[in-house]
């Protein structure tokens, strides 16, 4: 069941399982045959649209992408930019899965005030908020304050 914390997404307990239900599905998908480390994510849309992805590794080990990045760029590039949430999916069993560095900063574009569900393969979930995640964040308005003259 969920901590009781953060944002609730606005989501159902029916809503939140779908989710969680699908970033599993998404990890049978995961193309990782150097890490072994399968991956899958669900997001869903402010409109309640469903994106989900995969990790996809490289013979070039760094271009690997992960799963994260895949469900919010597949999204972004259809066109939705609002996101009320994202479920995460691994194998460990013992650990609620958590988004490497590079993806909360891929989730922070979009907002800090939206839900991030770490999930285990027993479907169990740990709700935190992207805030919570990356606090203290570099941001899109961050390009906009004043700077020094001359600059
Ligand atoms: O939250 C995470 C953590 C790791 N990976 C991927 C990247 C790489 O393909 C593999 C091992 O790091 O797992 C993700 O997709 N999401
Ligand atoms: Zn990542």
């Amino acid at each position: 069941m969920a901590e009781k914390s953060a944002a609730s997404a606005g989501l159902t307990d029916e809503q939140i399982h779908e989710l969680v239900q699908k970033s599993h599905q998404a990890k049978q998908r995961a193309y990782a045959p150097y890490s072994n480390f399968r991956v899958g994510a669900a997001l869903h849309t402010e409109d309640g649209t469903i994106f989900t992805g995969c990790n996809v590794e490289n013979s070039s080990y760094s271009l690997a992408c992960c799963a994260e990045r895949t469900a919010i760029f597949k999204a972004v590039s259809e066109g939705y930019k609002s996101f009320r949430a994202i479920a995460i999916a691994g194998d460990v069993e013992s650990e609620f899965l958590a988004p490497c560095g590079s993806c909360r900063q891929v989730m922070r574009e979009f907002g800090t005030d939206w839900t991030v569900y770490l999930t285990k393969p027993d479907l169990s979930y740990r709700t935190m908020t992207v805030g919570e995640l990356l606090p203290c964040s570099f941001g899109p308005d961050d390009l906009n304050k004043p700077k020094v003259k001359g600059q």
